[in-house]
């Protein structure tokens, strides 16, 4: 790869030496959709939004210096450039990345429509003509030598974000955008960046290229095959990072050049075939080809940690949660029936039930995964109800799910390093390591998450839930599924939270855990609270046996 890459950019730089001006305008068109597929995909790879909104963006530029060329030099249109259209993709974005992906689609084809329409609009009613001159002395080597100068930015800048813990989030959320908010992931925001980020790097490149053309109106500048190609070439190279535009756009390009010459009139339909045929043959793209997985972030930082964390000194008055008249309803489903519920720090509680008793509900409902239909939920304090997972988990409040909920993309390391980072952690990386260590998966940081045993995968959950470094957690069936070995080193685990003063919520169907560590328990039976005391106590009510233990627990 580096070697390609050296390759790359030793022809790219040397071919204004011997390319001739046909060299350097093929150079041109290369460069513009490598820039343009490679910002494409350092959005739409790790999120998995697919954005079919870059004519938007590339014509905001070309028409920044379109219109404005005369009153500024060119130099000072590239910034501008990339403020407008990152402001243009900030301003949808905010309206449209809350989307699920595929009305986001929808809304960014129907985005450069928009925009030319607005742009032909103001141009024949405030100017008179649609269309611009374009009188500017650039060089066809000043525009290659920008868009050479924007590419390596963007490689350099692309390998940097998906090193860094926003990128490691986008690539989180776009795995699982729950689990990733439930580690403290503005899921959103990361995406909003990252968009608007690409978006204006787009926008230089309209700004590079415009002054190639004498003649601008809005059908050359929004044309909606240069989101098309954008796309096409982003997803035969592959979405895993920006190298893929690297090596998709030149072959891209040529073949390009060259059908068009031969056969005009079928371009499109030969290019689509041949599109058809590589993603078929190789769904992962060029890059595919190239098995190297995302690497865990190099050990940089050195700051000493303690060996362990301190115990948490919550103040022992108050209840660290209190959940009041929670009410769920699924259609004719009264999952959860004004469910009454309290949790005072270092203290493990538990919650059971029969299948489908409301158990899982209730988790989601205090910790923000779902919105209650009545209720309210008091966390450290202060109104939690209507907060979002992501500010509940930046709070102290982690969880793991039922059926364990990780990131493929992400090593094992990078599970923990991501919380930990966002938290602003010192020695994040190292701290990472340590809590994996605790957790008994300190072989398998470089690993991804399917190479894991199902165990495994189970302490990572934990792991990255503990990075939130939590004052409450939310455990959904956390020891199911354990042989007695396992299940003895879980619970030795549960209790050194509990030694440290966390408080836990045991969703647990394994009564000799709920007997050997909860303090007290909770039954629930369709959605109500059916017995509430120590686990003595609620494990010997009739009512609780006969309903949920069978007489043999009695
Ligand atoms: N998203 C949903 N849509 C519709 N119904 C749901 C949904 N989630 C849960 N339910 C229903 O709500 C009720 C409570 O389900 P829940 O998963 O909370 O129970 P549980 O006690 O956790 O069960 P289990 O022990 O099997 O995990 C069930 O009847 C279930 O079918």
């Amino acid at each position: 790869m580096r070697l390609y890459l050296a390759l790359f950019f030793a022809l790219g730089i040397s071919l204004p030496f011997w390319g001739g001006e046909y060299g350097v305008s093929t150079g041109i068109s290369i460069l513009l959709y490598t820039v343009l597929a490679a910002a494409w995909a350092l959005f739409t790879g790790p999120s998995r939004y697919l954005s079919l909104a870059t004519s938007a963006f590339f014509g905001v530029g070309v028409y920044a210096v379109a219109l404005l060329h005369e009153r500024v030099a060119w130099p000072l249109l590239w910034p501008l450039a990339f403020l407008g259209a990152g402001g243009l993709a900030f301003l949808v974005g905010l309206a449209t990345l809350r989307l699920q992906g595929v009305y986001f689609t929808v809304f960014t084809f129907g985005l450069a429509e928009l925009v030319r329409q607005l742009i032909t609009w103001g141009q024949r009613n405030l100017g008179g003509s649609v269309g611009s001159y374009v009188f500017l002395e650039v060089g066809q080597e000043a525009i290659y030598g920008l868009l050479l100068f924007l590419a390596a930015l963007v490689y350099l800048g692309g390998e940097a974000l998906r090193r860094s813990p926003w990128g490691l989030a986008l690539w989180a959320s776009g795995d699982d955008e729950l689990a990733a908010r439930h580690s403290g992931v503005p899921a959103v925001r990361v995406r909003l960046l990252v968009f608007s980020l690409t978006a204006g790097v787009m926008g230089v490149a309209g700004a590079a290229v415009a002054p190639r053309w004498v003649y601008v109106d809005p059908g050359l500048a929004f044309n909606p095959n240069t989101s098309f190609l954008t796309a096409v070439i982003g997803l035969v190279g592959g979405l895993q990072g920006p190298l893929g535009a690297f090596l998709a756009a030149p072959p891209f390009v040529l073949l390009w050049d060259f059908l068009s010459g031969r056969f005009p009139h079928h371009t499109t339909a030969l290019m689509g075939l041949l599109f058809l045929l590589v993603v078929y043959r190789l769904p992962q793209g060029l890059l595919g080809l190239w098995k190297a997985p995302l690497k865990a972030p190099p050990p940089s930082e050195t700051h000493s940690l303690p060996p362990s964390p301190a115990p948490i000194q919550p103040p022992v008055s108050a209840p660290l949660l209190r959940a009041q008249g929670l009410s769920k309803r699924f259609g004719g489903v009264l999952a959860v029936a004004g469910l009454d519920l309290e949790v005072r720090p270092g203290e493990i509680v538990g919650l059971i039930g029969p299948n489908g008793s409301g158990k899982t509900t209730a988790l989601g409902l205090i910790a923000g995964t779902l919105p209650p239909d009545g209720g309210e939920v008091v966390f450290l304090g202060r109104k939690a109800t209507g907060l979002s997972p992501e500010a509940l988990a930046r709070l102290g409040l982690g969880r793991t799910f039922q059926q364990v909920r990780l990131f493929p993309s992400l090593t094992v390391h990078q599970h923990v390093y991501l919380p930990l980072a966002l938290r602003g952690v010192r020695g994040a990386e190292e701290e990472a390591r340590r809590l994996l260590r605790r957790v008994g998966l300190e072989g398998q940081a470089s690993l991804f998450p399917p190479s894991l045993t199902y165990l495994d995968q189970k302490r990572l959950e934990l792991a990255r839930a503990l990075a939130l470094d939590p004052r409450l957690l939310l455990l959904d069936e956390w020891l199911a599924g354990l042989s007695p070995t396992e299940l003895t080193e879980g619970m030795d685990l549960l209790r050194s939270l509990k030694a440290e003063g966390r408080a836990l919520v045991l969703v647990e169907h394994v009564m000799p855990a709920v007997r050997a560590l909860c303090d007290r328990v909770y039954v629930l039976s369709f959605g109500e609270l059916m017995a509430e005391g120590t686990p003595e106590e609620v494990l010997r009510d009739p009512k609780v046996v006969a309903t949920y233990l069978g007489v043999a627990h009695a």
